[in-house]
């Protein structure tokens, strides 16, 4: 047996977000989001499963703090729904939304417990997605003053801010691949969605230090690794598309204040650019406090003439499948985390999202989770390499608290430490709950 040890000061956190947990899709004044108008579309998510209940967080969430002490973590992250707040995704503030997250921030802060808030988490106001949405340069306007507002709503209760989440899943998967909302497919679509999130990031740290707001702020973008099938050139370029489609695009912006060029030159003969305007590329690279990084999976790449969008072909290599069907690839991560480091500096980096779908129910009033619990040592093992390589690796928030609505996977699909009976809604936490709260009481891993 060998033991781990990570740093006193080490993070360790688990995550949820609005859409997924909270239900009360109408309740208290809460405006419409893309998400309760997708998921009410028939065919756009599992069994036609929608997030109007969902774990009844809104309501419940005294007991789930109560877990989240039990399980002993430091940080929680959470996300703001943004309709709750501004009903109309702009004008008139709603207090009833504003109360419920200063009881439910109140309730994390009197427990010891310090909240992580991702701002936007994918809930955009139906009413501006009316008007463009993302594709609309004037959503920027509607997402600063949110932001203000809940900069100023909130100065000194919370520290730890998150502009976006994912925006890989806002710009590619909703808006060119179309499986999450609002279901666009259109690759100029996508890239104009993606600079205007960038954009509006940028503006939004800008107006954080301007404001003097205590605390930290970061983004938090989706990685995923592509490692080339072989060394030759055509398999190493296939896997480094790949990989910028994900990784780079999302990144030099932020750090460099320009995107990828060979990636620029590929979508310009996919006969798709992006519209920068004057000023842009120096508010986006604005400098951030943090990183949130979300990694889940990674796969070989192989060049394929003319295959799908980046000449390049994924090679099931045989790796072991979590019930979602990615790949468990933990070293991607330590890959992904090295090169990120050494592409763009020692930035400070928590894992905001890691986990593993495994749909393990209740027998005898246990969930016996031991995959889960495989999946996570086995990732928390690579952050042990990341750190003693070199990375500025301050925490990591596992995916998810609690099992909750995986968008178009419904509540088909399971993340959580604690299990969560969508007839019952009754909440039992898994084996791995508790092999978590030993690591995080700890701050030891012994690798059996
Ligand atoms: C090429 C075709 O692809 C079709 C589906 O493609 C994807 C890709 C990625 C995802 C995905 C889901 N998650 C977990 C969430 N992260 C945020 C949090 O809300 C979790 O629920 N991360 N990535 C889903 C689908």
């Amino acid at each position: 047996m060998s033991v781990i040890q990570f740093p006193k000061d080490f993070v360790w956190g688990a995550a949820t977000a609005s859409y997924q947990i909270e239900g009360a899709w109408n309740e208290d004044g809460k405006g419409l989001s893309i998400w309760d108008v997708f998921s009410h579309t028939p065919g756009k998510v599992v069994n036609g499963d929608n997030g109007d209940i969902a774990c009844d967080s809104y309501h419940r969430y005294e007991e789930d703090i109560a877990l989240m002490k039990e399980l002993g973590i430091k940080a929680y992250r959470f996300s703001i729904a943004w309709p709750r707040i501004y009903p109309q995704g702009s004008g008139e503030v709603n207090p009833k939304g504003l109360e419920y997250y200063h009881r439910f921030v109140d309730k994390l802060i009197e427990n010891g417990i310090e909240p992580y808030c991702t701002l936007y988490h994918w809930d955009l106001p139906q009413a501006l997605q009316e008007k463009g949405g993302w594709n609309n340069r004037e959503t920027i306007d509607a997402y600063l003053q949110y932001a203000e507002t809940m900069f100023k709503e909130f100065q000194g209760k919370i520290k730890y801010w998150i502009t976006f989440n994912e925006p890989w899943c806002v710009s590619m998967l909703s808006n060119y691949i179309g499986a999450h909302a609002p279901g666009n497919q259109d690759l100029q679509l996508a890239l104009d969605v993606a600079h205007h999130l960038f954009v509006a990031h940028g503006k939004t740290v800008r107006m954080f230090r301007e404001l003097g707001i205590e605390g930290q702020i970061g983004i938090a973008p989706n990685l995923y690794w592509y490692e080339p099938y072989s060394n030759r050139k055509e398999d190493v370029e296939a896997a480094r598309r790949k990989r910028a489609w994900y990784n780079e695009w999302f990144l030099d912006p932020l750090f460099k204040g320009s995107y990828p060029q060979f990636m620029v030159d590929w979508y310009k003969k996919k006969g798709a650019e992006v519209n920068i305007q004057p000023g842009d590329m120096e508010i986006i690279k604005e400098p951030i406090d943090f990183l949130g990084i979300n990694y889940y999976s990674g796969s070989l790449a192989r060049y394929k003439e003319n295959f799908e969008d980046f000449d390049c072909e994924e090679i099931d290599e045989g790796y072991e499948k979590t019930d979602i069907g990615w790949n468990i690839y933990p070293e991607g991560l330590y890959k992904t985390l090295t090169w990120l480091t050494e592409t763009y500096g020692p930035v400070p980096i928590y894992i905001t999202e890691n986990g593993a779908c495994y749909n393990d129910g209740p027998v005898d009033g246990r969930v016996r989770d031991q995959k889960r619990i495989d999946y996570l040592q086995k990732h928390i093992i690579q952050l042990n390499r990341c750190i003693q390589s070199g990375v500025n690796l301050k925490g990591y928030i596992t995916w998810s608290f609690m099992d909750n609505f995986e968008w178009a996977e419904g509540y088909s699909k399971r993340f959580g430490l604690v299990h969560v009976d969508y007839n019952t809604l009754k909440r039992t936490p898994k084996d791995s709950f508790y092999w978590y709260r030993h690591l995080v009481r700890t701050n030891w891993l012994d690798i059996r």
